[in-house]
């Protein structure tokens, strides 16, 4: 299967499970991959035969932004069916990861892959 791919989407948002997070954004980065057919995009030339990259970019950063969640994991869960629910995409990886400070500067990170 062909794949479309958005990458280092980074937003600002509360997530968290400490007193601090509740009232401080952190910057989360968001990397997804998703299944698509690209054959008739590319004979047509018409963005209407394929998954909008801009678009879908456009609804996480609302979605995110609009979240207070407290852990990475329900975020990942629930951006990912909203973007199964609102996008015909029939298969999706989504990377998410979040700065943390546990033995210097660390990165925490979720995968997960979800289809319709
Ligand atoms: N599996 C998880 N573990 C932890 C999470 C999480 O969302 N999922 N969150 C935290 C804290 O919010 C941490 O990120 C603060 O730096 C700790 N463990």
């Amino acid at each position: 299967m062909d794949k479309i791919f958005l990458n280092d989407l980074k937003i600002d948002t509360i997530i968290g499970i400490y007193d601090w997070e509740r009232h401080t954004q952190q910057t989360l980065t968001f990397d997804l991959e998703m299944d698509w057919d690209i054959r008739q995009a590319a004979e047509t030339d018409d963005i209407s035969n394929t998954l909008d990259y801009g678009a879908i970019a456009q609804k996480i950063v609302n979605f995110v932004k609009a979240s207070d969640y407290q852990l990475i994991e329900t975020l990942a869960e629930d951006l990912a069916q909203m973007l199964l629910n609102e996008f015909s995409i029939p298969k999706l990886k989504l990377t998410l990861s979040k700065p943390v400070a546990l033995h210097g500067q660390n990165t925490a990170r979720i995968v997960i892959e979800r289809s319709k």
